[in-house]
């Protein structure tokens, strides 16, 4: 279970981007959260792993207070939170598999991580969870020859080593096509259901949000503006959350719209 309490962040310069932020997310549950550009949802993930240190308010990880630990304390617990990123973040000239197996980098003494020594189980469960997201026939294609669905596939393998207790999800299908994108949905909530594992996935697009999501947060301007189930977001709370907008436009209107900034 993930919890976050009072969480409170402001930059060296500007105001306050996250204010007050709680919530719990148990195990097994996936979050969407969402909200326009500059709402915070990215500095809310990166502060949960103190890749963006918080200003004020805890967070705990099962037991652990991550919030208070010290640097090389954080370090041992970063190892079970796993990221997966929007642009896959794999070293592209290593293979799939070396890429699976750095994330079991965090768990190896220096000298094996140094001459990336892995012991034999690693690279057996490395083999499973390739088999897992569907890619055991390409352990040893180059990072790079692969496609952009097939990158991120390798970014959830490489989370799933981890053995994570949590997933943070920072936008995984921005650069991916909507066929391509509701795959890598559909996997990362059927590896959550089997694993228990709670999520958090930042994500602009909400319809596949709402289809894939048990529950959804709503950031506006650094607050929690909506938390609720995906058929509670209702067009009032799509205003809340992002302003006026018509949620429902005639393609006429869009077509519009374009012509309208073509001639502008
Ligand atoms: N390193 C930084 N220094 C100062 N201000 C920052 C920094 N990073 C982000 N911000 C500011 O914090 C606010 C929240 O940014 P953040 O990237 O978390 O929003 P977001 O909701 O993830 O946006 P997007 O959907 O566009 O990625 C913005 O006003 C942004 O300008």
């Amino acid at each position: 279970m993930l919890k976050l309490e009072h969480l409170k962040k402001r930059y060296k310069t500007g105001p306050w981007v996250l204010k007050d932020i709680s919530f719990e997310v148990p195990e097994g549950e996936i979050v969407g959260l969402i909200g326009p550009s500059g709402a915070g949802k990215s500095t809310l993930i990166r502060c949960i792993n103190r890749l963006i240190e918080p200003s004020e308010g805890n967070i705990y990880l099962a037991d652990a207070c991550l919030s208070k630990l010290s640097t090389s304390q954080m370090r041992t617990q970063r190892r079970k939170i796993g990221m997966i990123f929007q642009e896959y973040a794999l070293v592209e000239r290593l293979s799939v598999m070396e890429n699976v197996l750095s994330g079991r980098l965090g768990y190896l003494p220096f000298w094996r991580s140094f001459l990336r020594k892995f012991p034999s189980n690693d690279i057996d469960n490395a083999f499973e969870y390739l088999d897992r997201v569907g890619l055991i026939n390409h352990a040893n294609k180059r990072a790079d020859e692969l496609s952009g669905g097939q990158r991120q596939r390798v970014g959830i393998a490489r989370a799933l080593a981890q053995d994570p207790r949590l997933l943070l999800v920072d936008e995984p299908t921005a650069s991916l096509d909507p066929k391509t994108s509701r795959q890598i949905m559909r996997l990362i909530q059927s590896i959550c259901r089997e694993n228990g594992l709670p999520a958090i996935i930042n994500i602009h697009d909400v319809p596949l949000a709402q289809q894939f999501v048990d529950r959804i947060i709503g950031l506006q301007g650094g607050e929690v503006v909506f938390d609720g189930k995906p058929d509670e977001l209702t067009e009032d709370v799509l205003t809340r959350i992002y302003g006026d907008e018509d949620w429902h436009p005639e393609p006429q209107d869009d077509a519009d719209e374009l012509e309208q900034a073509e001639v502008a």
